[in-house]
């Protein structure tokens, strides 16, 4: 019976970004390509029997029952019913606040990796499911593949893209996904547009224009990238990412920054590094 198990928590980009409306509940629909990429953080989980959930290593500013990771491990014991628990070592590398889902994924490495460890066999779209109440992100990792999506991004649609390699750079701010979608010059309405739209064209994130207005950083490092490749931002910031043919490019662009931009380059994949090293396909 396997005991410990190591896992990646990809980070993704997001290739587009357009906001079709506001639901009710204040939530925003949109549609989006996610780009899964090889680079993330990395999680160790070790089994308990003792039913305990402990995660070993704080992260700086968040409580350890409201880091992502164990929330995502108590409320997959409730579902399931299990009484085992686990001892959980957290390998953080992704900028935290960046719109590249580092929390999101480590809730998703969560509920698969405890899902294969505790012997749960609860299918894909049940844990989607539970992953869609700690955050909007969390399906796309659970799936496991680059997707299309619409709704809050939880309506998930499989797709291929061409594997390019990608610089990400973080500037030196942190902003909260809330911030942007509670501020009144969002632009809400952008028309729906279909798939094809996004496989034949060169498509904007909606939230780039005020993210620039607000934090000249991103501004700055969007000036700065773009005098090598289409730059655009991820998410609602604060990173931002732009594709290259080869990793030999994308190195060479990452190694001239500015040294107030941290980052990395990846490698975009259709297939989550997760999911690969979890042999699920
Ligand atoms: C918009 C995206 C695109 O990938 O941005 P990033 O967070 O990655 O930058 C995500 O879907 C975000 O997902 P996530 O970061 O998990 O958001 P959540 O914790 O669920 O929501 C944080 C807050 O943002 C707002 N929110 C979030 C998602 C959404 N579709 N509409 C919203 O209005 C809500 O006010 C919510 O309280
Ligand atoms: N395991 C976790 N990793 C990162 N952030 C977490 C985690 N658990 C809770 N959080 C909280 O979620 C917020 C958003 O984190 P993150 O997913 O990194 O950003 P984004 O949604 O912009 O991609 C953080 O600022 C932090 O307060």
């Amino acid at each position: 019976m396997t005991t410990t198990l190591t896992l990646p928590c990809p980070a993704k980009i997001n290739l587009f970004l357009r906001i079709t409306g506001r639901r009710a509940d204040g939530y925003h629909n949109l549609q989006t390509v996610f780009q899964l990429l090889d680079y993330g953080d990395t999680l160790t989980l070790t089994l308990r029997d003792d039913g305990d959930i402990r995660l070993e290593n704080a992260l700086p500013g968040v409580a350890h029952d409201d880091n992502l990771i164990v929330r995502a491990a108590k409320m997959l014991q409730e579902k399931s019913g299990s009484t085992l628990g686990a001892t959980l070592q957290l390998e953080k590398r992704l900028p935290m606040g960046g719109g590249i889902g580092g929390g999101s994924s480590d809730a998703a490495t969560t509920l698969l990796g405890l899902n294969h460890l505790w012997q749960c066999e609860l299918p894909l779209e049940q844990l989607a499911e539970l992953g869609a109440t700690l955050g909007a992100d969390v399906p796309v990792f659970v799936q496991g593949h680059s997707a299309w999506a619409e709704g809050v991004g939880e309506q998930l649609q499989a797709i291929e893209i061409p594997e390019q390699y990608y610089v990400v750079l973080r500037p030196p701010c942190e902003i909260a996904t809330r911030e942007i979608f509670l501020h009144e010059q969002l632009t809400r309405n952008d028309p729906p547009i279909k798939i094809a739209a996004f496989l034949g064209g060169h498509l904007e994130n909606s939230c780039e224009k005020l993210v620039r207005k607000l934090y000249p950083e991103v501004d700055k490092a969007l000036i700065w990238l773009n005098q090598f490749a289409s730059a655009k931002l991820t998410g609602t910031g604060s990173c931002i990412f732009a594709g290259f043919e080869n990793k030999r490019q994308a190195e060479q662009v990452f190694a001239q920054r500015p040294e107030q931009y941290s980052g990395f380059v990846a490698k975009g994949v259709n297939l989550s590094p997760l999911h690969r090293a979890l042999a699920i396909v």
